[in-house]
């Protein structure tokens, strides 16, 4: 065995057949090869952006030259790698190249020369600037980028850096990925005032480049322990570093921490679940490609990261499996049948690579070495020879970008609607936050817009105009419309007008009114009375209703949304005050007319209203409801009763009347009397309300021990009985005292009737006069006239900071978005 270091046996090998490069530091450089990196001296243009496309040998040449650790291999006697084969690395260091131009490489185009996926990679990588600043942006459009995952250890960092092509991530025993690493790899050809070196810039530590790239791995390792502490907690907030370089191209990669089963130092119990969710967040969004990463000297069946590669992406459109370690495999066993899919089958296949063990990284063994190291191995490996289309960090980087330039310009479309959707809430916002105002005028013009706006928001919210009509609920206007009819009309509907009237009640009433006479006619007072009092129970619900709409318009007016008015709260606050006033201003002339038009109904009954009852109808209806049968008729032959009765109704009514009227009382409503009197008919002397009619006085009996006495029979002292304070007229009525409560209550409901309509229609009228016309009619004026006043202005148009500072942050990402929108 050799005791020479591996990478120069491998030098040597590589350069022994004629024509074979090195192009390190330290070896001459054949400056004929044709295959390079991307070129900064040739573009095309794709929409409005100018993208470097062709390489060439002169430029890779002056970045090797210039310290860079590109390193080509031009293999003529290559078993491994076919000699038509153009492999270009992601990364600088490994640039494999063959003399034959047209073939399948992923570096050069085959006719035109055009590095493959230079003409989106660069155009997403653009994007990622663009919303680099805007974390709200990344957050919601979704930028193709390359997610590395794997068990713990697996070398899904190692795999990083190979594909890199630079030391520069924290490796070893001890130290894991504890944190979401973002790395933008951006090619930079020149920087007016660098030297074609490389570089690495961190977010968080914005404008300081580390040329060092051990510096930037202890600076990883640093920003993880000031996040996650020393000990093996993870966490997901992302580090995110930038490296500018001639030599690499434009892509996004994230290593993520492996997936770990038992907790072990300071990490939580759940540590698996939290890192297994970490990851899922990253390769659920379809617009990444996934690296699953599984080590060869384990069981491909029970990959953690194939498992969970299949569940986010079932049909493995977006899924490159690779296979590290093959060089520590188990002797006599190899990783064919994996390589092939043969074990796992995956759609876009599998790359097995060869990374840096260990003790390379002990002994400080570079990237270029290591992948002259594993060239070599899969060359020598007598079942890799065969493999290799599937061997090796060149060849995953060629399908890598291949995968990624398809998967790219497939989501292209989906990502300018993105855009274009984010646009619009932007330009919404920006619609909020409004114009920055400079003059007087300009608050002027701002105020009035804003108060024309308002009240007429609010007058098609009231009118039913708005533009976001509920289909849900009522709104606006109809919730008025509501209240008067299926609140106010309706309640005053159910209202009896005989309610908490008792037969007794009206019969005293009807005795009061004649005084010491007796009761000839149905009196006119005591109708009066009750009308009176069954009418003023209207005033409560009619204010009640007015009160009700009040409300609802203060509602209004508080969800009235004007969107440029939201950044002005002080102007809110005012609005809404003088809203009040001028709402409780129309209230107050409401209620004063409402309760004016009660006093005047209260004021004059109006017996001779065209819809007022027919007095002998009334009459006529009261006899058939005491005697609806045979008695009835009787009744009705005694010719003069019911005429007298006719034309006594008639004396305090005139008109029709209507059907509501005939209604049938209830039960409790029914004239005590009727039916109990003793057979006596209620003739002429009824009418006139003497003799027959009348039950003997109460006067004229007294009781003794419980038995009537008969006071006549008694020849020595007559005497009286003595008059209580409280004194109501005896319960049991005549039939003709029934009928007189009974005409009495038919005249009570018609009239109540008709003022109940009256004030049915008067009332929402009233209101809608005073409070809601007048409303959409002068509100506009008020608020002009209270607050058009160039000294109120700084004062009601103030802005809160944040809204300032909003609408600054909303410019910016508006440019972004538009920027990028040309871009796409
Ligand atoms: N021999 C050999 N060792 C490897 C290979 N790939 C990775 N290793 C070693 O495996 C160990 C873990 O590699 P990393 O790249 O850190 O693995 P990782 O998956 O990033 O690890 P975590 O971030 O902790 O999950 C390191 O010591 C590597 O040197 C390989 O292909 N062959």
């Amino acid at each position: 065995m050799s005791t020479k270091p591996y990478n120069s046996r491998v030098l040597q090998r590589l350069s022994s057949s004629k024509g074979d490069q090195i192009d390190n530091p330290n070896t001459p450089v054949d400056r004929s090869s044709p295959i390079l990196p991307i070129d900064s001296t040739r573009t095309i243009t794709i929409g409005s952006s100018v993208i470097p496309i062709a390489n060439t040998r002169s430029d890779s040449m002056n970045s090797a030259s210039n310290g860079s650790s590109w390193i080509a291999l031009n293999r003529h006697r290559s078993s491994v790698f076919d000699s038509t084969d153009t492999v270009t690395a992601i990364g600088s260091s490994v640039a494999l190249n063959t003399e034959r131009r047209g073939s399948l490489g992923f570096s050069k185009d085959l006719n035109n020369g055009v590095a493959i996926g230079a003409s989106v990679i660069p155009l997403v990588n653009k994007l990622q600037d663009i919303f680099a600043p805007f974390k709200c942006l990344s957050s919601k459009i979704k930028l193709p980028q390359v997610v590395v995952i794997g068990s713990q250890s697996s070398g899904k960092s190692s795999v990083l850096e190979a594909l890199v092509g630079r030391d520069f991530l924290p490796r070893g025993c001890d130290i894991c990925t504890r944190r979401p690493l973002v790395l933008q790899l951006e090619n930079r050809q020149c920087e007016s005032d660098g030297d074609g070196r490389e570089w690495g810039e961190f977010l968080h530590l914005p404008g300081k480049r580390f040329y060092d790239f051990s510096a930037i791995r202890r600076e990883i390792q640093e920003e993880t322990e000031r996040e996650a502490g020393i000990n093996k907690d993870i966490s997901d907030k992302q580090i995110r570093l930038r490296i500018f370089s001639p030599n690499v191209l434009n892509i996004t990669l994230v290593d993520l921490p492996g997936i770990t089963k038992v907790p072990v130092g300071d990490q939580p119990s759940d540590i698996e679940k939290r890192i297994r969710t970490m990851i899922v967040s990253y390769i659920n969004h379809k617009a990444c490609i996934i690296l699953a990463v599984t080590p060869a000297n384990s069981d491909l069946a029970t990959s953690d990261a194939l498992q969970m590669a299949k569940k986010a992406d079932p049909s493995g459109s977006r899924t490159i499996g690779v296979i590290t370690k093959l060089d520590i495999m188990d002797r006599g066993t190899d990783a064919r049948n994996f390589l092939l899919g043969k074990v796992v089958p995956l759609r876009l296949g599998y790359v097995g690579v060869i990374n840096r063990s260990q003790e390379d990284i002990n002994r400080n063994r570079c990237v270029a070495e290591a992948l002259a190291y594993e060239q070599n191995f899969f060359c020598d490996h007598p079942v890799y020879q065969s493999l290799h289309n599937h061997c090796g960090i060149p060849q995953l980087a060629k399908k890598l970008n291949l995968v990624l330039e398809q998967h790219i310009r497939a989501l292209l479309p989906e990502l300018k609607a993105d855009i274009k959707s984010q646009m619009d809430a932007v330009a919404a916002q920006l619609n909020i936050y409004g114009e920055v105002m400079n003059s007087k005028a300009d608050q002027g013009a701002v105020l009035l817009n804003i108060l024309t706006k308002y009240c007429g928001a609010l007058s098609s919210l009231v009118n039913g105009k708005s533009q976001e009509m509920s289909t849900l609920e009522l709104t606006g206007g109809a919730r008025i419309h509501y209240l008067f009819q299926s609140v106010f009309v309706k309640r005053l509907e159910e209202v009896d007008p005989c309610d908490g009237l008792t037969d007794e009640d009206i019969w005293t009433a009807i005795q009061n009114s004649v005084g010491p006479k007796n009761v000839l006619f149905v009196p006119e007072v005591p109708l009066e009375v009750l009308v009176r009092r069954q009418i003023v129970r209207l005033l409560d619900p009619s204010l009640k209703c007015l009160h009700l709409v009040f409300d609802e318009l203060i509602k209004m007016s508080s969800s009235c949304d004007v969107v440029e008015m939201q950044r002005f709260p002080f102007l809110k606050k005012r609005l809404d005050g003088i809203m009040r006033e001028f709402l409780q201003d129309g209230v107050q002339t409401a209620e004063k007319m409402i309760e004016g038009y009660f006093e005047v109904e209260m004021d004059y009954i109006n017996t001779s209203h065209p819809n007022f009852i027919d007095g002998s109808e009334a009459v006529e209806i009261a006899i058939q409801q005491l005697r609806p049968s045979k008695d009835a008729e009787k009744l009705t032959a005694s010719g003069r009763s019911i005429k007298s009765l006719g034309v006594l109704a008639k004396s305090v009514s005139n008109g029709s009347l209507p059907d509501h009227v005939c209604q049938t009382p209830s039960s409790n409503e029914k004239p005590q009397s009727a039916g109990s009197s003793s057979g006596r008919s209620w003739g002429i002397s009824s009418i006139f309300g003497a003799g027959e009619g009348r039950r003997p006085s109460e006067f004229s009996e007294r009781e003794t021990n419980g038995k009537p006495v008969n006071v006549h029979e008694h020849s020595s002292i007559i005497q009286l009985k003595e008059l209580p304070d409280s004194l109501r007229p005896s319960e049991a009525q005549t039939e003709y005292e029934s009928v007189k409560i009974l005409v009495t209550k038919l005249l009570l409901r018609s009239y109540y009737d008709i003022v109940r309509r009256h004030v049915q229609d008067f009332v929402p009228k009233t209101i809608m006069h005073f409070l809601v016309s007048h409303m959409k009619r002068n509100l506009l004026s008020t608020f002009i006239q209270k607050l058009y006043r160039e000294n109120l202005f700084d004062e009601i148009l103030h802005e809160q900071e944040d809204v300032i500072s909003g609408r600054k942050r909303a410019r910016e990402i508006y440019e972004a978005l538009q920027n990028s929108f040309q871009e796409v």
